[in-house]
């Protein structure tokens, strides 16, 4: 069912204290501020601070735990790989697939990221699978046949069952971490676009259903316009989702 979602990525950034001291924060703000059921809240910390983190949000029915990627793999000799049932025994609900930095500094293909989503898909994990353009496919105006593809490449081969299970992010890679974000019209024509393209591949209720995200440079003072569009149904936070305070705003956005 689609519902609002509010993700922060924290990249490869804080360690174990920072980490643990802006997870208790966040927990804190949002037990006190964030009030109805009308957004699940997602903390997406590096692998060393899973753990920990699972344990400190157990209370916080609103709070839910991501990793930042998973291996293809189920077990064995993969030296530095982290499988799905590892994830899955430390309490992570979801994992990030196909976020353009994966994509672009590890040489992820449309083949290597469905066969992560199948393998967290295996596990009960909930993939958020990223999709978004360059900034040169957007100035030629191919950015709708760019994610199109994306989408046809990898999401297109799940099974309608598989495809209930998974969360898309429509993340430009020319908003990501460079303070300009898209602009709500620009987000909503794609977010609108994607849904129409998964109702060609799956059909037009699951498409309906399905929550998109939208990532890149979203802010507390952007946040409210981006998700009042029609098709966003929540953000995927880089930066902001670093500070508590920016982080519980963009929240309240909804
Ligand atoms: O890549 C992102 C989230 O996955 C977006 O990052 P920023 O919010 O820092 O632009």
């Amino acid at each position: 069912m689609r519902k609002n979602i509010v993700a922060g990525n924290w990249k490869m950034n804080k360690t174990y204290q920072d980490a643990q001291a802006l997870v208790s924060e966040i927990d804190n703000m949002v037990k006190d501020e964030v009030s109805g059921d009308n957004v699940e809240v997602i903390v997406t910390p590096p692998f060393p601070f899973l753990h920990s983190i699972s344990k400190l949000i157990q209370g916080n029915q609103r709070m839910h735990l991501a990793a930042q990627d998973v291996s293809a793999h189920e077990s064995g000799a993969y030296t530095g790989e982290v499988s799905a049932s590892m994830l899955k025994s430390v309490g992570v609900e979801y994992v990030l697939v196909g976020h353009s930095e994966r994509r672009q500094y590890h040489n992820e293909d449309a083949d290597l990221l469905l066969k992560k989503m199948k393998a967290a898909l295996g596990q009960g994990i909930k993939p958020i699978f990223c999709c978004g353009e360059p900034l040169e496919v957007r100035e030629a105006e191919d950015h709708f046949k760019y994610v199109g593809q994306q989408l046809r490449d990898t999401v297109a081969h799940l099974s309608n069952e598989e495809f209930d299970q998974i969360v898309i992010a429509y993340e430009p890679i020319w908003a990501i971490g460079t303070g300009k974000t898209a602009s709500s019209a620009q987000a909503q024509e794609m977010h609108a676009y994607i849904r129409e393209e998964l109702s060609r591949i799956f059909d037009a209720e699951a498409a309906y259903n399905k929550t998109i995200l939208y990532g890149g440079s979203a802010n507390p003072g952007n946040a409210k316009e981006l998700f009042s569009q029609p098709d966003v149904d929540g953000g995927l936070i880089g930066g902001a989702s670093l500070k508590s305070r920016d982080f519980t705003d963009i929240i309240k956005s909804f």
